[in-house]
């Protein structure tokens, strides 16, 4: 059993589905996981009580609820205090929430509605075992109105994606994992990111080995989107970078605070990396057909991505490209209209959404937010777990498309699946120490990592 984040590695997530052929095919050879489940979650239990007062064991009628019987009594056998039951002891030193987990199928009743209440408003901290109760382990959603918000969870047997998108990181507190001595003996449904290395510079290398990278947008007042983009980019390492700032004269500066930054045009630089959309307002539209079929490599953000959802003749533009070199960087916002959807359905299963418009665009799709999804054709779906609220600032979504600009520039043979995971993770990584960022600072944290 171990913390899980940040992760070190790749890891390999399950899906409900996956998680139930690999237990009972387990079972057949190991039929006492169950035992193992409840030692794991009393284990835990032990380090984590607050206090003499009694561990509260709330079980479910499935085997989540097993788990927690099991618990309880490698508890009791250890001399602690333990209640099993729905209703509240006096002063509990710790909540298990064994009340739901994989077998979750419906939105909860009402009683096991007041029960979750009980348990978040009694003063402990809660455990849950394998998930909290009341989140789906598929998408990362409540099933009804409301799921356990749980200090810690002790996830059993496999990784779940629900644990790591949606609002699963917001349920999930600290995220324990113990594989019950099971190795998985099927594929992965979707990859957990880990570290991606960075490009290597040879000792011979000059900026002439470090691609180039055109930013596309930064139309009259938007400017600001496309320069944090181009700072990336550079900041990332990419040999050349230069801004075609749209409806800007040629003698503007592209960047008066960066003087390395250069003006450019598609004419001039059709060899570079497309970073295109960033404040690109609405002047982006009338550039896209030609950006579409003349870069190699492209990233497509914000108002590039709003004039695809509008255009079904951009839409067959960016299907007809080669496969992996597309990068689309919506929001879940953006992805909806690219959908033709609302972002609550969207949301509802983020990760279908991702594979959906990834297999609709021909391109792979960085569907951004808390968890952010990578969807490729034909390559298995990752989920990032780094990051948090600090992304949730003015100009972070363009520090990502400079980065990934920044990166496919210096990697050009990787394809786009391979740079979306290592840039957002990488992304991510870079404002794990919390607090309040503004984009700016992102990029020298950013390049702080190099
Ligand atoms: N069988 C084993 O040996 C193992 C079981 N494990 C545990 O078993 C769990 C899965 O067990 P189950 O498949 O029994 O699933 P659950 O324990 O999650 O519950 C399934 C039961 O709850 C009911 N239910 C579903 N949604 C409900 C709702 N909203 N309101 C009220 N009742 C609802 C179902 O009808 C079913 O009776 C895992 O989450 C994990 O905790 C793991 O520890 C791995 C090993």
């Amino acid at each position: 059993m171990h913390a899980l984040l940040p992760t070190t590695a790749p890891l390999p997530l399950f899906d409900v589905a996956a998680s139930r052929r690999i237990e009972s095919r387990a079972l057949a050879h190991s039929p006492d996981l169950m035992e193992r489940a409840g030692l794991a979650v009393a284990k835990l239990a032990l380090a984590l009580r607050r206090g003499e007062g009694p561990v509260w064991v709330v079980c479910g009628p499935g085997n989540n609820g097993g788990d927690g019987r099991v618990a309880a009594r490698r508890l009791a056998q250890r001399g602690v205090p333990v209640h099993v039951g729905h209703d509240t002891p006096e002063r509990p030193a710790l909540v298990i929430d064994a009340l739901l987990g994989l077998g979750l199928n419906r939105a909860p009743s009402a009683d096991m509605l007041a029960t979750m209440v009980a348990m978040q408003s009694c003063g402990a901290p809660i455990l849950a075992v394998d998930l909290p109760s009341g989140l789906l382990a598929d998408t990362g959603q409540a099933a009804g109105e409301r799921a356990v918000r749980a200090d810690h969870t002790l996830t059993l047997l496999t990784l779940k994606p629900g644990l790591f998108t949606g609002e699963g990181r917001a349920h999930a507190g600290r995220i324990w994992f113990d594989d019950l001595g099971i190795a998985p003996d099927e594929a992965a449904t979707a990859t957990l990111l880990g570290p991606a290395p960075l490009p290597e510079r040879s000792a011979t290398s000059h900026k002439g080995s470090h691609g180039q990278v055109l930013v596309v947008g930064g139309a009259p007042g938007l400017q600001g989107a496309a320069r944090l983009a181009a700072r990336a980019a550079l900041a990332c390492g990419a040999g050349r970078v230069y801004l075609d700032l749209l409806g800007q004269s040629a003698g503007e500066p592209a960047d008066p605070a960066w003087a390395e930054l250069m003006r450019g045009s598609l004419a001039a630089l059709p060899q570079a990396v497309g970073v295109i959309g960033c404040g690109g307002g609405a002047a982006i539209a009338q550039a896209l057909p030609d950006l579409l079929q003349r870069l190699q490599h492209l990233v497509v953000d914000a108002d590039a991505l709003n004039a695809l959802a509008a255009d079904p003749g951009l839409q067959a533009l960016l299907r007809s490209r080669p496969a992996g070199s597309t990068l689309l960087t919506p929001h879940p916002l953006e992805a909806a209209r690219l959908l033709g959807r609302d972002t609550r359905n969207l949301q509802a299963d983020r990760l279908a959404a991702a594979r959906e418009l990834a297999a609709r665009c021909n391109a792979t799709v960085v569907l951004k937010g808390s968890g952010s999804i990578i969807a490729s054709p034909g390559e298995r779906p990752a989920l990032c777990a780094s990051g948090g609220p600090a992304l949730g600032t003015a100009g972070s979504g363009d520090v990502l498309a400079g980065w990934l600009g920044g990166l496919w520039a210096q990697q050009p043979t990787h394809g786009a699946h391979a740079i979306a995971c290592a840039g957002v993770d990488a992304h991510g990584r870079a404002v794990e120490a919390g607090g309040v960022w503004r984009a700016g600072d992102l990029i020298d944290r950013l390049a702080a990592r190099r």
